[in-house]
């Protein structure tokens, strides 16, 4: 294996301090960053570690029940939430990700996705306490991106009202498993490279837990990154940083002015990777399905965020769709993403 060519990229920190009295200034910081790299971090937005903390240790809580437990709530393809385990291909690997998550939403998507109080009492409640106080940092990311391209303050807020039933936004849980040292990774990732489909993805990452990497799209020069330069984006418990992504959903929207980014949770490999267990949490700021898209200069016909979703859902998804041992099944329903034959970690 060829040795992974890094560069150490500077990712913009935004301060939202004061963010009322200074939301100009943050807007410009905001397009900048938008417009070059496409990633940054947050400081001073509002939600305390310890909520953090918490919301991670509930993630944990999660993660530690049994398979058969957690298949309660599988994840479906047709609503983007739920528990999948080693389910996910991406189009740059065509091999799953090593790794379980879980999606949870605000709307009818979650409907029968929740594990009952009784198996895991409390977590509901954290995590919807925790999905808010996201969103409401979302917001005010939402209220400069509208500035900076031309659209009334509230114009994307509306378009991600968390409270209406169609609601699609995302909290994803991850957990990627511990990988003993003289696993050779080949060409599998722990979460392989791509962009996410979203408006924005907020990240939450653990202090010590390692791994992320990014590659502008202005610098990419093969489909998915494949021998180009990245960039480590390693956690910041210091200042409690919250890392931020534009995804394909803005990149459209603002008529390709600002790119999604590629990203990619590394399989350990080199000197100074890190092998042991991974937690992570992306919030991903889903259209309503009722939104309209189209972005200022009309670059793209208008879309709904129904229609939005779909096409991505089929981008991402399709191969595991085909593959899926459960589809055509009489009980099935709707496609179901989740392979429970797969045993974690099994690398040759
Ligand atoms: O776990 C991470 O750090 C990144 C996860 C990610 O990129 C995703 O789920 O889209
Ligand atoms: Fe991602």
């Amino acid at each position: 294996m060829t040795a992974t060519k890094y560069l150490d990229r500077a990712i913009p920190q935004i301060s939202l301090a004061s963010f009322e009295s200074r939301t100009d200034e943050i807007t410009l910081e905001l397009v900048n960053a938008a417009e070059n790299i496409g990633f940054f971090s947050i400081i001073d937005h509002g939600i305390p570690s310890e909520v953090v903390q918490t919301m991670f240790e509930d993630s944990a809580r999660f993660f530690s029940q049994h398979d058969t437990v957690k298949a309660k709530v599988p994840f479906s393809a047709a609503d983007n939430a739920g528990w999948e385990k080693n389910a996910q291909i991406r189009p740059s690997t065509g091999a799953p990700d090593r790794k379980e998550s879980y999606q949870m939403q605000f709307g009818e998507g979650m409907n029968g996705r929740w594990l009952s109080e009784e198996s895991l009492p409390g977590f509901k409640e954290t995590s919807l306490d925790f999905m808010k106080r996201v969103q409401a940092v979302s917001e005010k990311l939402m209220i400069c991106f509208a500035r900076g391209l031309g659209f009334p303050d509230d114009f994307f807020i509306a378009c991600h009202n968390v409270s209406k039933p169609d609601s699609q936004t995302v909290a994803r849980l991850l957990h990627y498993f511990e990988i003993p040292r003289s696993t050779s990774s080949g060409e599998w990732h722990r979460a392989g490279a791509h962009t996410d489909w979203s408006f924005l993805t907020l990240l939450f990452q653990k202090a010590g837990q390692s791994g992320l990497e990014i590659c502008p799209g202005r610098e990419i020069s093969t489909s998915f990154g494949h021998g180009d330069t990245w960039t480590k984006v390693e956690p910041d418990p210091e200042s409690n940083a919250i890392i931020c992504n534009i995804g394909d959903l803005l990149m459209s929207w603002s008529d390709d002015r600002f790119k999604s980014t590629f990203h990619r949770v590394k399989a350990p490999s080199e000197p100074g990777d890190f092998y042991g267990e991974r937690y992570s949490i992306a919030f991903f700021n889903q259209p309503r399905k009722s939104a309209r898209i189209q972005g200022p200069l009309k670059k793209y016909p208008m879309v709904t965020g129904e229609e939005f979703t779909r096409n991505a859902m089929q981008k991402y998804y399709q191969a595991v769709l085909d593959k899926t041992p459960m589809r055509g099944r009489k009980d099935a329903g709707e496609p179901r993403l989740v392979d429970y034959r797969v045993t974690p970690m099994i690398v040759a």
